[in-house]
């Protein structure tokens, strides 16, 4: 039997979940992720007026957030893969009767628009799912304007020694059981703590950052290095 790449099984696992997805995250987050998610909102400082990209969006949470902060003046743009996860954020759109949000089907790897388009680039949740982090985050630095932020949030490596293992265990053995039992989801589950055991710690994924030609690096840790921003500032390029 042919081997699945990476790509088609992350594809798969939220093809899959797109359901639950909402639920499951407050549930294996300890409802955590929301205050990461607004802590990162406000260190963003997003104008009105202001174009932003969210990729890997998923069911949209992240980008309403970017629609509400940029107003009627601005756009809020969320991309993502899966049809089942977007459609999910679509219902919340028409729900909230938002105008100034839009989501669109695309793949990270090659973001499908001109460079210099947006004020931010935001991908959550998403960078450990791609095939190659660097060349998603290239991207994400080529579609911001010069100025513009590049910022990811991520699951990351707790550097604390006396947590370390306790998350390990976590990852490993609880949260596929949560996917099991509240989701009926174990396979789909386990696949979180393969890609957030393989990912980058912040040290390595600001040096990924810088790699991809950004500046000015902010890294921010979450409950004891769980997760981690990474914000980065695209440089002007001088006259010559
Ligand atoms: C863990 S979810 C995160 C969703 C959302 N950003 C959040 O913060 O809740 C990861 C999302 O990345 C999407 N994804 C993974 N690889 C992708 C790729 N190469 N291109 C576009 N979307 C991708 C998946 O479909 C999924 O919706």
């Amino acid at each position: 039997m042919q081997q699945q790449t990476k790509e088609e099984r992350v594809h798969h696992v939220f093809e899959n979940i797109y359901n639950r997805y909402d639920k499951m995250n407050s549930i294996i987050s300890f409802q955590q992720h929301r205050l990461w998610r607004k802590d990162v909102m406000k260190r963003m400082d997003v104008s009105s007026g202001d174009h932003t990209l969210d990729i890997c969006c998923g069911t949209g949470d992240w980008t309403i957030a970017q629609a509400e902060a940029v107003g009627t003046d601005g756009k809020a743009v969320g991309l993502d893969f899966s049809i089942n996860m977007l459609s999910v954020a679509v219902k919340k759109k028409m729900a909230m009767q938002l105008k100034q949000v839009e989501f669109e089907h695309g793949n990270a790897m090659h973001l499908p628009y001109e460079n210099d388009q947006f004020d931010y680039a935001t991908i959550g949740f998403g960078l450990r799912n791609v095939p190659d982090y660097l060349q998603v985050l290239k991207e994400m630095q080529r579609v911001v304007k010069p100025g513009g932020k590049v910022v990811c949030l991520e699951t990351s490596q707790p550097t604390n020694q006396f947590f370390k293992p306790i998350y390990y265990f976590y990852f490993k053995n609880i949260m596929p059981f949560f996917g099991r039992i509240f989701a009926r989801s174990y396979k789909e589950y386990s696949w979180l703590h393969e890609s957030a055991k393989d990912f980058p710690g912040k040290e390595q994924l600001a040096c990924l950052f810088k790699e991809a030609g950004l500046t000015n690096i902010q890294v921010k840790s979450y409950s004891g290095g769980a997760a981690a921003m990474h914000m980065g500032e695209k440089q002007y390029v001088e006259d010559e």
